[in-house]
Order: structure tokens, then sequence, then C-alpha cells
């Protein structure tokens, strides 16, 4: 069984007398030790599913709908204190913000072993101590930012901080959120490599959730292509790049100079996404699919397997008996 199961998951915002479907049936496994990178333009929904998977949404404006298995359990279903048991020990989250959250009065070490302690009472002072410097150097940070303050740190330092919080009590599955967006190339590449070890090394499954292909080229197994809360295409990593199905995926793809070819040959996908407070009739990428038949525009495309391990909701991949569906 997989570690985590999302099931016809759908999250809808409601504010005023508007509401927006910002996740549309997603359907989606990770397996233990996986890492699968969740890929889609701005307002596409993946922050909003990485935050459904948390428990994290706004109980008064956000309504969810679906299930969701973490380990057998069904994570909608838990109380506050089953959930409060959950994070940080099995499901541990890092988003590109997560610096901002530590107080700028207090040292990293005290302040990291604070959250140690909410979850094991165990070790005294000096253990506990020591144990933060190892998880410090565990990510590449000097013992010395024990004793300092965040704004003494930089930002790939903080970071890194914020990693190793996520990793700190190893969790089973990491929800990275744009964590290494903001970092420059160099040091979001090295944090990256350093990361995959510690996953590999500490048996940790982990969620990307980034709106950069190549990040997840190199530092996820899979990838699912998310686009207006709807999952357009899951597999393999290196086999959705090469032969993606999705005409989303490959307009994606092209807008990449680093995938195909020259800088001159990069051309972003005409039209911006569809309003996500209308219902959907039909494919919800047809307005922008240059390759749109009829039955796009009229008949939802199921979520199809093309393969063992890959899976789109395209006509033009799953036929006519699935556009018969
Ligand atoms: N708290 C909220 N209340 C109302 N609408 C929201 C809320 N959070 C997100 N949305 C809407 O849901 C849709 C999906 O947003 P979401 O942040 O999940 O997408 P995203 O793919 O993560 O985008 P980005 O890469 O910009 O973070 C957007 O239309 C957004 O405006």
């Amino acid at each position: 069984m997989a570690l985590l199961q999302i099931r016809n998951l759908s999250v809808s915002y409601h504010t005023g007398s508007r509401m927006v479907t910002a996740v549309n049936g997603v359907s989606l496994d990770v397996e233990e030790q996986d890492s699968v990178g969740i890929v889609g333009e701005s307002g596409s929904g993946k922050s909003t599913l990485a935050m459904a998977i948390l428990r994290l949404l706004p109980g008064r404006t956000a309504r969810v709908e679906g299930e969701i298995l973490f380990g057998g359990q069904p994570l909608l279903e838990l109380g506050e204190q089953e959930l409060s048991r959950l994070r940080w020990k099995e499901l541990a989250v890092v988003f590109q913000k997560s610096m901002n959250s530590l107080s700028p009065v207090h040292r990293i070490g005290a302040q990291m072993a604070d959250i140690y302690r909410l979850h094991e009472k165990g070790l005294n002072k000096k253990q506990l101590r020591e144990r933060i410097i190892k998880l410090l150097e565990s990510v590449r940070l000097p013992a010395r930012v024990y004793d300092l303050y965040p704004h003494e740190l930089s930002g790939g330092m903080m970071q890194r901080v914020s990693i190793a919080l996520g990793l700190m009590h190893r969790p089973r599955l990491l929800i990275l959120d744009e964590a290494t967006t903001a970092l420059d190339v160099v040091t979001q590449g090295q944090i990256l490599r350093e990361m995959m070890e510690l996953e590999r090394e500490l048996r940790i499954a982990r969620i990307m959730i980034t709106h950069d292909m190549s990040v997840v080229a190199v530092a996820c197994k899979k990838v699912a292509v998310m686009y207006a809360g709807h999952l357009v295409e899951f597999g393999p990593v290196q086999d959705v790049l090469r032969h993606p199905l999705h005409p989303y995926t490959k307009g994606l793809l092209q807008s990449l100079p680093s995938f195909k070819g020259a800088k001159d040959n990069i051309r972003g996908i005409p039209g911006s996404l569809p309003d996500l407070s209308l219902p959907v009739q039909g494919c919800v990428f047809a307005d922008r699919c240059e390759h749109a038949m009829p039955v796009c525009r009229q008949v939802k495309p199921a979520d199809t397997a093309y393969s063992v391990s890959r899976r789109t909701a395209c006509h033009l991949i799953g036929g006519e008996e699935h556009a018969a569906q």
C-alpha cells in the first residue's frame, strides 16, 4: 500500500459569493521513499493540494472533499490531537517562507530545541544541544549557527535550518512548498543534493511543489503536472520529460530552454488559466490546446493509465473509448 493515497480530492474556497475550485478531483499515490514533484503554473492548485494533505487549510473558507490516506490513516477525518501527533514526526513541511516563522529575538539553537521538545522529552539539555548541532551539521551548517540569531544567517543558511527542522524527527513524508525557490541556482542545487542524500539515509518520502520543471528533473523520481486544479499527467520524471503525453506538459517543457533546444525556441503557452469559479465543461485545457477536438469541449477526459507507471487525462491519448465515458 502506498504511503500516501489521495483519492478524488477537491478543494473549494468560499469567499463572499464566489466559490473557487482550486483542486478538482485529484488522485495520486506517493510510495514510501518516493519523491514526487508537483508542477504547474501559478494558481494551478499546487499549494492548496499540499495544504490539504497537511490539514492546514482555513476551515471556515475551504471545503475539502475526497479522501487522503496516510499510512492507512484517513487524514481528513483525524482530530486535532491525532494530527499534532503526526505533524513533524511523520508528516513535515518546509515552506518558501518557513524562515520567517522563526522568532528574530531568540537564538537558532534554542528555537530548534523548543520545537524538538514538543515531541521528544527524553533528552537532557546537553544531549539536546548535541542532537541539534548534529542536525545542523547534517544540512552542512557549522555548529556555531546554534548560537546565532536568524538575522545573522544568509537566505541559504536559513533555508537549511528550515530543512533541518523538517527532518528533525525523521518524518515519513516531507513536503517542500517552493522551499528552495528564493535561493540562487548554485545554493539551490547544493541544498537539493544534500537533501536527497539525507532522504536516502533516513528513508524519507518527499513531495516537492514547484513551478520549476528543471528542479523536478534533478530532484524527483516522479512528476505530477497540475493545470487549473486538475492533475493532467503523472509518471516517472525522465519518461515525462522525454515523451510528454499531455499538450499542457508539452507546452510547459517547451517554455524551458534547458529541455528544448535553443533560446529562440522558447515559447509560453498562449492564453491564461480559466476562471476557477466557473464549472468545467469538457477538458479544462481545451481553450489553450492547439489540438483541441470537438469532444474536448464537451466531455471531461478521464484520468487514464497510459502504461503501468504513467497516467494522463487527455482525449488525444485516451482514444475514443475514453472520450465516450
Ligand atoms: N485562502 C484562499 N482563499 C481563497 N482562494 C484561495 C486561497 N488560497 C488559494 N486560493 C485560490 O486557489 C487557486 C489555487 O491557488 P494555489 O496557491 O493553490 O496555486 P499554486 O499552484 O500553488 O500557485 P502559486 O505557484 O502561485 O503558489 C488560486 O486561484 C488562488 O487564488
